[in-house]
């Protein structure tokens, strides 16, 4: 694992400041030309009026020298007046303007931002299978969008996965770097252009860990007329020539990626088909609680086993502008998420913020919408976190109960917890609407639900004996277009003793494994 794998993560919403950033430094670019502009007047003026005076002389030397006046002028002009401008020209031009950009320079992503970025879009386009030519060029599954990749983009992305030793994929990406580069050269600086021995050295080396050294050789080879003195260059030159020469045919080892099983679950889940099963159906909740009788619930049944269900409707556009206001706010300045459960925390790049049940009417009157659901009593239940994902944001395949039943749960196990006891139930409620990906799935069941804005989504995670149920087993799929929002209220167990409403119908024992 690359040390940079642990890192934070940004949501879309903590990225806002950064657009407003970027405004400053185009401002102050955009003053720091003014400041170039008027340096440049200031020379073309005085220019006209140095000619003028030296055509004069040009025309007839000796009568113009013959005046002393004229003579004295030049004499002087050319000992202290060029002295002065070759000072003028040395004088570095819009100093306020770069002192600015330092006093900045904090303020810009960092390497870790752009290491999240890349894993973003390295996830969406990866675990969606996309296109890569199309992906670049922002047709995002047949959508055209007008966004697209630049060979710096593109460069550096294929630099995180040589980074992640996955060489044959940064080869892929890399292939789509020419044909853009020659583009750019029309209308982008050379300063901001990719340097093209970067480019065909990571090229190199990636062919070169491939062991495709034939396709390596000639690039380094091109990469060593530009620059012949470079000792990377030099030192992955002669390990090629040497590698050819000792085993003239390479047999290129299939170096598909590790794929771990519950990766592959994972991406199966992600992709799965949006299929539900006929005998499940919707109706109104009239009667978790006596409330339901005036205000019934839009319930739509997910799966049976597990217990899954959609409450549609239960939060109003106001609300949930309300609670996204509220939680970006303090969102912005958290630079790392609170982990709920480090032990499992698998991937989740996403920020959050904890809201408590009891901080104002709005909360109050969620969690007694909440009781009204599930006709739990939430009393010790957690505090609602609101949670928004960034870049490719997920939330790989996990368990929200603790297992603290199990005799194999060997995890941290405080008196809280004892007291508070497992997490039985989950209620997911959707903040908004994700125009691609980002459907939470349950991998072991095929479920998967797209988010829209208003909806909960409620389920068991433990079963009648309080034991974890492994088919919860769900993950929040890599959000491709759009700003996924949600907020959790996991509910405790302890409270609950006599508890146990809205009992899903009885399970099969034989399906489970
Ligand atoms: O965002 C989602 O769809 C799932 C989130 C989740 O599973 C969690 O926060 O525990
Ligand atoms: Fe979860």
């Amino acid at each position: 694992q690359h040390p940079l794998e642990k890192s934070h993560s940004l949501s879309l919403v903590t990225m806002v400041p950064l657009l407003e950033l970027e405004r400053k430094l185009i401002d102050n670019l955009d003053n720091y030309t003014n400041a170039l502009e008027q340096k440049l007047q200031i020379i073309r003026s005085q220019i006209t009026v140095m000619r003028a005076e030296n055509e004069k002389g040009g025309r007839n030397a000796i009568s113009y020298l013959s005046n002393p006046l004229n003579a004295f002028s030049l004499i002087r002009r050319l000992h202290q007046d060029w002295v002065k401008w070759g000072k003028y020209m040395e004088q570095s031009v819009g100093i306020s303007q770069i002192k600015a950009f330092d006093s900045w320079k904090n303020e810009l992503p960092t390497e870790l931002d752009l290491w999240d970025a890349c894993a973003g879009i390295d996830r969406i386009q990866s675990l969606y299978d996309l296109e890569l030519g199309d992906f670049i060029n922002g047709n995002i599954n047949g959508k055209q969008y007008n966004a697209s990749m630049s060979s710096a983009d593109i460069l550096s992305l294929a630099d995180h996965l040589a980074m992640k030793n996955r060489p044959s994929e940064a080869v892929q990406w890399l292939q789509e770097v020419p044909q853009r580069l020659q583009e750019e050269r029309l209308f982008i600086p050379r300063h901001l252009l990719i340097d093209e021995v970067d480019f065909l050295f990571l090229l190199a080396e990636s062919h070169f860990k491939e062991k495709h050294y034939s396709k390596a050789l000639p690039l380094l080879q091109n990469c060593l007329k530009l620059k012949p003195n470079d000792a990377r260059l030099l030192r992955l030159w002669k390990s090629t020539q040497d590698l050819i020469e000792k085993q003239p045919k390479p047999f290129p080892k299939d170096n598909k990626e590790q794929n771990v099983p519950l990766a592959n679950a994972f991406k199966l889940s992600c992709n799965g088909p949006h299929e539900s099963s006929t005998r499940l159906h919707c109706f109104y909740n009239f009667t978790t609680t006596p409330f339901l009788r005036l205000a019934p619930l839009k319930t739509e049944q997910i799966g049976l086993d597990p217990y899954v269900v959609l409450y549609h409707e239960v939060l109003s556009a106001r609300e949930i502008s309300m609670l996204i206001s509220k939680a970006a706010q303090n969102m912005k300045n958290t630079r790392v998420h609170r982990e709920t459960k480090p032990k499992t925390n698998r991937g989740r790049t996403a920020k959050g913020h904890w809201l408590k049940k009891e901080s104002n009417e709005l909360t109050r009157r969620i969690t007694r919408r909440i009781v009204d659901m599930t006709g739990f009593d939430l009393a010790d239940s957690e505090d609602f976190q609101v949670i928004n994902y960034g870049i490719g944001g997920h939330y790989f395949l996990h368990m929200d109960y603790f297992d603290y039943a199990s005799s194999n749960y060997t995890g941290p196990r405080s008196r809280q917890s004892k007291v508070l006891g497992d997490r039985i139930a989950t209620v997911l409620f959707y903040l908004s609407d994700v125009e691609q990906g980002g459907a939470t799935v349950f991998g072991n069941v095929g479920y998967s639900v797209y988010p829209q804005a208003g909806t909960a989504i409620f389920w068991y995670n433990l079963d009648t004996d309080g034991n974890g149920d492994p088919l919860t087993r769900h993950a929040s799929c890599p959000v491709i277009v759009g700003s996924k929002w949600v907020m959790t209220e996991w509910i405790r167990e302890s409270r609950q003793i006599f508890i146990r409403p809205c009992l899903p119908p009885a399970k099969g024992t034989s399906t489970k494994s």
